[in-house]
């Protein structure tokens, strides 16, 4: 039986709010707005670039207009785009990672992040080589929690199912409307205390995940 593995990306790998947070001030920056604070940005992540602008607008007393969001969200993407500055991975996931592909276990990524910051990002930590699908924010119409783009992954990889690896609200209710197992990295940016989100492991460091993965898998297989 086929061991599929798919990850978030924001919060769960690595851990980009200071990048994010970086961007979306420079945006007020130019607006001559001031600033927003770390744990609001920190806040905003998890349904994807243009729901933090709206949130980061609306913190910010700028309203909900389209096309100032419209516009807001395009200088967002031109800050945002760059070889990330400030973003680190989570400590031991490249070697977690690592060990999941060497027990053969079959790995995608299903972010809600646009297209074109993932694949930098990918690229710059070294992550792409694990990731055999990586579906982002314009993947399809439907974002997490819609779980059809968790659902798409797995598909593409495919796996009946598997298990889905997150830090977020957002991705607990995906797996939890998917109907798939979730082990939650707690040290993400969620705001709901680990017994009252949707959980079928939780872990606080990736050197704990391949076990986690490997006992998962005897449970299902057996
Ligand atoms: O960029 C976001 O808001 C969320 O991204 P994630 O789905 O990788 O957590
Ligand atoms: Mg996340």
């Amino acid at each position: 039986m086929m061991q599929a593995v798919v990850f978030d990306l924001d919060g769960t790998l690595i851990d980009s709010a200071p990048d994010l947070h970086a961007a979306a001030n420079k945006v007020l920056a130019a607006e001559g707005v001031p600033p927003i604070t770390f744990a609001q940005a920190r806040s905003f992540i998890g349904h994807g670039s243009a729901d933090l602008i709206r949130k980061v607008m609306l913190a910010s007393g700028l309203g909900e207009d389209p096309d100032e969001h419209a516009r807001l969200l395009e200088a967002f993407m031109v800050h945002y785009n760059g070889p990330p500055a400030l973003t680190t991975p989570y400590p031991g996931v490249l070697d977690a990672l690592a060990r999941l592909e060497g027990s053969r276990v079959t790995m995608g990524l299903c972010t809600n992040k646009p297209g074109g910051p993932t694949e930098i990002a990918l690229r710059h930590f070294g992550l792409e080589r694990f990731m055999r699908v990586a579906a982002h924010g314009d993947t399809l119409e439907a974002r997490k929690p819609d779980p059809a783009p968790l659902h798409h992954v797995f598909a593409e990889l495919g796996a009946p199912g598997g298990l889905y690896v997150g830090d977020s609200e957002v991705d607990a209710e995906t797996a939890e409307r998917a109907g798939l197992p979730f082990a939650l990295y707690t040290e993400g940016y969620r705001k709901t205390p680990v017994p009252e989100l949707y959980h079928t492991y939780a872990f606080d460091h990736f050197d704990a995940l391949p076990d986690i993965v490997a006992r998962h898998f005897r449970t299902v297989t057996a």
